[in-house]
């Protein structure tokens, strides 16, 4: 099977740039220019230099810097912009322009206020003038999607005699169908002469959300460039997102025939710097680059998945860079997926004692959104410990307070052989007493990772909730309680938080002893 290449043109630094809230500054805007040259893009669209002096800047910057592809910059059909955009781009490799005039009937006469001739007199002008300096010229028809076919018929024929050598055909408002795109390449393809010797280029918008469906529409009628940024961002509702449209290419090579020359292992890298330096966050559940977009929570998938990936899965996560666990427990995962986990965090489970986690497991489940590995740990601990006597208890508990004195706590400890101890420390505040003393009568050594306290119910009488985690022997367990002294619940807490720690300590090294 012969597989035709699709350029990428990459408009993140542009279009991208243009979504509502998002303003990158030079240097921000150079290091996603580098992971786009990492992320082997073919052409990089850096800016609208006349825009701005500092966006003239980091075109420039970027321009003279990138080696890995060609820099381009958007330019109206204006000689002063071309000038500008030649000073920005000269220094490149592979300078190339992007010119672009708007040709749909609304667009002429509203906004340009032109006449159809006036406009293709503009454009090719323009073409002519810019083929000067640059030896790459796209030219765009702003809003060709709502253009008659034979007046955008007409004014491609012109600019391609001019001098431009990429075509390209935005759906500028996200307005175009799939089929109506597809339609819309068909036409210039067959009413335009000499097209084969230019580029067709796609450049959708998601207004609809059609945008990445309408690229591939594009690139099944001929178009051999697609534009589009990262995770899709772009004015409004944004652009085709590149990524989608990559993969989408290269899972379904079968049918399209085509592919990009994208690293696609670059793919999640790229998502998430362009996401943590413009701000704007990427939904769970967006496709390729999503948190959600490889994770399999129900148990009827993941039973599936466990037993044969192809079952659930169509993009291995692999292929994109991602490497989180696929699997998400939840209520609604089944007895495969939690076993496996459970093996995954390191215990070796019999059935009886599955039953009984895997019955806890789903209750949990009930009351808490997200379970985490420090949940299933406790459970696994907590089961032995109901059946363990060998635990330390709290016998009794005394504070001296006192606003100009150092505190003391007293503490009597019943130990796991069931001797009883009582002693006494000091620290600068009670919590830190009660601590000092416990961890001055355990065998072993204890630290505090994290403390959190509130308070259950309202009023006078409202408990004190503690939660407490801290390491034992390398082990990080946490341990709650609930009481009505907030001192009471924070010694039980960390009471309960080194029973499971020590528990967790024997079963890694009955696991090891296994092993
Ligand atoms: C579809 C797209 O995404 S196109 C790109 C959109 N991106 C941007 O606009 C971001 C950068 N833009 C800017 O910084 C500013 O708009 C500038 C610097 C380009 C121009 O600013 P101003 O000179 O103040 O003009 P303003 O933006 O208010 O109006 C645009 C002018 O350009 C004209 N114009 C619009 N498109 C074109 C074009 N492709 N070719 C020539 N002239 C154009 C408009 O008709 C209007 O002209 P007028 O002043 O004679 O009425
Ligand atoms: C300048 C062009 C390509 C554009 O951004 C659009 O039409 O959406």
């Amino acid at each position: 099977m012969k597989v035709q290449k699709i350029q990428i043109f990459d408009t993140t630094l542009r279009d991208g740039e243009q979504s509502p809230g998002v303003n990158l500054n030079k240097s921000e805007k150079f290091q996603i220019a580098k992971q786009l040259e990492r992320f082997n893009i073919d052409i990089m669209e850096a800016g609208f230099p006349a825009s701005s002096k500092g966006d003239f800047e980091s075109v420039k910057e970027i321009s003279n810097h990138v080696r890995g592809c060609s820099v381009t910059g958007l330019s109206r059909c204006k000689q002063s912009d071309i000038d500008v955009a030649w000073e920005a781009l000269q220094g490149g490799a592979e300078p190339r322009i992007h010119l672009f005039l708007a040709t749909s009937p609304i667009h002429m006469a509203s906004k340009l206020k032109m006449t159809e001739d006036q406009v293709i007199e503009r454009a090719v002008e323009s073409v002519q003038y810019a083929a000067k300096f640059f030896p790459h010229i796209q030219w765009s028809a702003e809003d060709a999607c709502r253009t008659e076919l034979p007046f955008l018929a007409k004014i491609v024929e012109k600019v391609i005699r001019a001098g431009a050598s990429v075509i390209n055909i935005p759906d500028t408002v996200g307005f175009i169908t799939p089929k109506e795109y597809g339609e819309v390449f068909r036409y210039l393809k067959t009413n335009v002469p000499n097209i084969e010797n230019v580029i067709l280029s796609t450049h959708c918008h998601d207004d609809l959300g059609m945008a990445v469906a309408n690229s591939l529409a594009g690139v099944e009628h001929g178009a051999r460039q697609v534009e589009g940024t990262i995770n899709g961002i772009g004015e409004r509702a944004g652009n085709a997102s590149l990524e989608e449209f990559a993969v989408a290419l290269h899972v379904r090579k079968d049918y399209y025939q085509c592919g990009t020359e994208l690293v696609l292992a670059e793919t999640k890298r790229t998502s998430d710097l362009v996401s943590k330096l413009t701000g704007m966050q990427i939904p769970a559940n967006k496709a390729v680059v999503g948190r959600n977009a490889f994770a399999h929570e129900s148990g009827i998938h993941q039973d599936g998945m466990l037993k044969n990936k192809q079952t659930y899965e169509i993009i291995s996560p692999e292929l994109v860079g991602v490497t989180a666990d696929p699997y998400v427990l939840g209520k609604l995962s089944g007895r495969h997926a939690f076993k496996t986990h459970l093996q995954k965090l390191g215990f070796s489970i019999n059935d009886e004692e599955m039953q009984t986690l895997f019955t806890a497991f789903k209750s949990l489940c009930d009351t808490k959104k997200e379970v985490t590995d420090d949940d299933i740990i406790a459970l696994v601990t907590d089961n032995k410990l109901g059946k363990e006597t060998s635990v330390y208890e709290l016998k009794s508990i005394q504070v001296n307070y006192g606003t100009n004195d150092v505190q003391t706590a007293t503490i009597t400890l019943t130990h796991p052989d069931g001797t009883e101890q009582c002693q006494a420390s000091t620290g600068a505040g009670s919590v830190e007493a009660i601590y000092n003393t416990i961890e001055t009568m355990l065998d072993v050594p204890i630290a505090l990772y994290d403390y959190r306290i509130q308070s259950v119910g309202g009023g006078r009488d409202a408990l004190a909730e503690v939660y407490v985690t801290v390491d034992v022997q390398n082990h990080r367990v946490s341990g709650r309680s609930v009481s009505q002294d907030v001192l009471e619940a924070s010694a039980k807490a960390y009471i309960s938080a080194v029973n499971r720690g020590l528990v967790r300590t024997r079963l890694a090294q009955e696991e090891a002893q296994k092993a």
